[in-house]
C-alpha cells in the first residue's frame, strides 16, 4: 500500500513538471513571460512597444491587482489626469475638485509617466500612491510636467486608453511671467543669482523671442496638445480656462464635473473670495479646515516692461491661432 502511494506520488510529480514546462513554453511564445517578469525586471520602452500582448496584460494586471479592503475601498489607478500646464492653476483646480464627494486625488504630483525612474517602478507602485476610494468615486492625479513630456501620452494611453484628460491653459505670456517669477523665487531662496527676464526670453544676437527658453516653449500650447490628440480623441480631453478659474472657479469646476459625468456638487457655498490673498479659498466643512493655497501660488509677478509684454503677445498670437484650430475653441487672449 505504502509502495503504491509512493509510485503514485512520483508519477504525479513527473506529470506536473511536464505540464508546467509546456505551460511556460506556451507563455513564452505568446510574449507573456515578459509581462510576468514586469516589476522585478522592467522592460525597455522599445521592448514594451514591440510586445502587444504585454500592453494588454499590463492593463489587465493593473486592474486585477486592485485590492479591496474590508471597508470595500481600493486604491485605483486614476481615471482622470490633470496633465498641466505648469503655472496655469493646476493646484487650485485639483483642490476645488476635491470638494466634490466623488472625487479623490493623489496627495502629490506623481511624475510617474514623465520620469523613467518612477515609471520603471511599475503601475502597481503608482496605484499604491493613490487614495483609497469607493467604486463610485473618481481618482484624479495632477502632474503639470506630463503636458510637455514626449513619452507621457503613450504611457497613459497604454495604462488605459479611456483615461480622461484635463488640461488648464492660461494666457501664454502671463504663464511665462508666472513661470519666471517662480524660478526667481526658488533661486533667491537658495541665494543664487537670477538672470534678467530679457536675457532669457530674447536671443542675444537677433533680439527675437528665444525659442530655446523653456518657459516660452511650454506656452506654445498647440505643439504639446497635438501630441496628446494624436492618441486621445478630442472629447476625452477637457480644457479649463485658467484665467476664468481665478475669477469664476465654480463655473469652470461645473464644466469639469459634467466632463466627468458627475452631478454638480461643488457650490458657491463651498468657497469664498479672500481679499487678502486676492483669490478664492475653500470654506471649512466637515472634517476639513478652511484653506487657501500656499504662498507659492499667486505671487506678485516680477515687473516686465510693457514693450517686452507686447513682443511676447505678438509672438504668441499665431501660436494661439494654431491652438484654437486644433481644439476647436477660442480664448480671448490679446
Ligand atoms: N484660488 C486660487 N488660489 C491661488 N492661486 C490660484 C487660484 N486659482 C488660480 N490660481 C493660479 O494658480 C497659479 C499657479 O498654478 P499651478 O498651481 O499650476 O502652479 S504649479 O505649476 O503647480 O507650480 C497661480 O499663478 P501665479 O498667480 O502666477 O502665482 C495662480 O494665479
Amino acid at each position: 500500500m505504502k509502495r503504491c502511494l509512493c509510485r503514485w506520488l512520483r508519477a504525479c510529480t513527473v506529470a506536473g513538471s511536464a505540464l508546467l514546462l509546456i505551460y511556460l513554453t506556451v507563455l513564452q511564445d505568446n510574449g507573456l513571460m515578459a509581462a510576468l517578469s514586469y516589476g522585478s525586471q522592467p522592460l525597455s520602452d522599445e521592448n514594451r512597444d514591440s510586445n502587444k500582448g504585454f500592453r494588454k496584460l499590463l492593463e489587465e494586471d493593473a486592474l486585477s491587482s486592485e485590492r479591496v479592503n474590508s471597508s470595500n475601498l481600493a486604491q485605483r489607478l486614476p481615471q482622470c489626469i490633470i496633465i498641466g500646464a505648469r503655472k496655469s492653476g493646476t493646484r487650485a483646480l485639483i483642490k476645488f475638485l476635491e470638494l466634490h464627494p466623488q472625487i479623490l486625488s493623489a496627495s502629490d504630483e506623481m511624475h510617474f509617466f514623465s520620469n523613467d525612474t518612477n515609471y520603471k517602478l511599475g503601475l502597481d507602485w503608482y496605484r499604491r500612491k493613490m487614495p483609497w476610494s469607493r467604486p463610485d468615486q473618481i481618482t484624479i492625479e495632477k502632474t503639470p510636467k506630463y503636458f510637455i513630456s514626449e513619452i507621457s501620452p503613450a504611457r497613459i494611453h497604454r495604462m488605459n486608453s479611456s483615461t480622461k484628460l484635463v488640461v488648464i491653459l492660461r494666457h501664454p505670456t502671463t504663464r511665462v511671467v508666472s513661470d519666471y517669477t517662480q524660478i526667481c523665487a526658488n533661486k533667491q531662496a537658495r541665494n543664487e543669482s537670477v538672470d534678467p527676464f530679457e536675457s532669457l526670453a530674447l536671443e542675444r544676437d537677433t533680439g527675437h523671442v528665444n525659442l530655446e527658453y523653456r518657459a516660452i516653449q511650454i506656452s506654445m500650447y498647440h505643439q504639446h496638445l497635438a501630441r496628446w490628440l494624436e492618441l486621445f480623441p478630442r472629447d476625452q480631453l477637457h480644457i479649463v480656462d485658467g484665467g476664468n478659474l481665478i475669477v469664476n472657479p465654480i463655473v469652470e469646476i461645473a464644466k469639469v464635473e459634467t466632463f466627468l459625468g458627475l452631478e454638480h456638487q461643488v457650490k458657491n457655498e463651498s468657497i469664498y473670495f479672500n481679499s487678502t490673498r486676492g483669490f478664492y479659498c475653500m470654506r471649512a466643512a466637515k472634517g476639513r479646515p478652511e484653506r487657501c493655497l500656499g504662498a507659492n501660488k499667486g505671487r506678485k509677478h516680477v515687473k516686465i516692461s510693457e514693450k517686452m509684454i507686447h513682443k511676447l503677445n505678438r509672438f504668441f498670437r499665431p501660436h494661439n491661432e494654431r491652438l484654437y484650430k486644433l481644439i476647436g475653441r477660442r480664448f480671448s487672449w490679446r
